[in-house]
């Protein structure tokens, strides 16, 4: 120290004076930083001393910016969290709300079906949906199996975990087995791990479609999980255990297929603890007057239509049809009609030519207006106790056969039998007291 020249007093008390102003930077204080401002123009302070206190301020305006940029960063950070904290509610509230109407949309009470077949599958359906059984449903294909399989899942203590449709008869064999149970990481050059839909379905339900058409290898798998309940993804020997309720469905007779060998009986046995089998829609012709009012109210609303009314005759042709489709084909034909309407009813010529040709209504005076001939062909062929004895039948018989109908369909309720049947309440009254002899 003692070897260096003294600083000139003006220059000492400068740089005392700089440093001051960091100790109070270092505490945050910000009121001296003009006079180090000041300290950069020379006229007031030597060049040395000016380019120093330069320097100094270049670099608090550096950290000033780096301050506002962070704070607008937090500012930002913090609307962007709030923001995703109101979407987060509003989804959860969504969420809820699409659960509930899930809920309702299957439950057994919406589903339609006023036969006796349907009545009880649907009375089982309520009474097994809040149980772990595994469940076996069958029939022809659009009868509704997957329908009932949601208000299995809708009406269970699971309907709040996943519900996983899986279609056997859609996968590829090869890729069976990775689709079902999961890939684990690097199997392959590239290869991430992937879940499983049986992983997927954990706490919920696995809907297995179509299982009749599962490969054989496969159903040594699945019958692995419903016995140990258990997966080992492939290319892994990790044992991951899975908690799920699975519901089956075919439009095969596995009986047969196990027979065949086909389909292993170990499984059958154990997919068939209770089974469902849905009766064709052919078989419960009652169910299609109310199943034609339910697509005519969602339709009509979808497609901003007035509510349509259905002839008799178009009635009757829907009645007599042998709906290959099941209730899938009639909900397109009624999504069909309405499109296509221009008037208030669905008349015999709105419907299509297969299932006009199909029926026997055109050879039917009651129903295309030919009052002269007196017979006509049977309009239903479910066996059921209306059904008049005979192949042929009177006019008077098929009437009453129609509005006997469509009185079991809608539960007695005659307005709504009117209304399906395109006739006034009192044109109905006065045909059951000429029909039926009543009042
Ligand atoms: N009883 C019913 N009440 C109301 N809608 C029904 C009824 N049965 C079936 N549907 C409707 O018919 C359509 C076909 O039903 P679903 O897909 O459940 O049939 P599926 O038997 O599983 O057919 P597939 O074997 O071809 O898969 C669906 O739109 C379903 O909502």
């Amino acid at each position: 120290m003692s070897d260096k020249t003294p600083l000139p007093p003006d220059v000492e008390r400068l740089l005392k004076l700089m440093e001051q102003i960091c100790h109070d930077l270092v505490w945050n204080r910000y009121d001296r930083v003009a006079t180090l401002f000041e300290l950069t123009q020379s006229t007031i302070c030597p060049e040395p001393i000016a380019s120093l206190a330069e320097s100094f301020g270049m670099m608090l305006v550096k950290i000033e910016a780096r301050e506002f940029q962070m704070e607008e960063m937090l500012k930002n950070l913090k609307e962007t969290s709030k923001a995703l904290e109101i979407s987060r509610r509003q989804l959860l509230k969504e969420n809820e709300g699409l659960k509930k109407g899930l809920m309702e949309r299957f439950s057994p009470k919406r589903i339609v079906g006023q036969s006796q077949a349907m009545r009880q599958i649907l009375d089982q359906t309520e009474r097994i949906a809040d149980t772990s059984v595994n469940v076996l449903i069958t029939g022809e294909t659009g009868t509704g199996k997957e329908l009932i399989a949601k208000a299995l899942h809708y009406n269970s203590t699971r309907k709040t975990r996943p519900f996983i449709a899986i279609n056997c008869s859609a996968i590829p064999e090869s890729l069976f087995e990775s689709e079902l149970f999961g890939i684990e990481k690097g199997i392959a050059t590239g290869v991430n791990m992937r879940k499983g839909l049986v992983e997927q379905a954990g706490g919920g339900t696995l809907f297995l479609d179509e299982i009749g058409d599962m490969p054989l290898h496969i159903q040594a798998k699945i019958l692995r999980v419903l016995e140990e309940r258990e997966i080992t993804r492939v290319g892994s020997s990790t044992v991951i255990p899975v908690d799920l309720r699975v519901v089956a469905a075919t439009h095969r007779d596995l009986k047969t297929e196990t027979k065949a060998g086909r389909f292993r009986e170990d499984l059958f046995f154990r997919l068939n603890v209770i089974s469902l089998a849905l009766p064709p829609l052919r078989e419960r012709t009652g169910d299609i007057p109310l199943l034609l009012q339910r697509f005519l109210d969602l339709h009509c609303r979808q497609m901003n239509r007035p509510l349509l009314k259905i002839r008799p005759e178009a009635m009757a042709c829907l009645l007599s049809h042998h709906w290959p489709g099941n209730v899938r084909e009639l909900e397109n034909e009624v999504e069909r009609v309405v499109a296509l309407s221009y008037s208030e009813f669905i008349r015999l010529e709105d419907l299509s030519l297969h299932i006009r040709q199909e029926s026997s209504v055109p050879d039917n005076p009651v129903l295309s207006g030919n009052t002269e001939k007196k017979e006509t062909l049977a309009l239903y062929d479910d066996g059921s106790k209306n059904q008049p004895s005979g192949k042929h039948f009177s006019l008077e018989e098929n009437e009453k056969v129609l509005i006997e109908r469509t009185l079991e369909a809608t539960g007695g309720n005659r307005s709504q039998a009117a209304r399906m049947l395109g006739i006034s309440r009192e044109g109905l009254r006065k045909k059951m007291k000429k029909l039926f002899a009543e009042d």
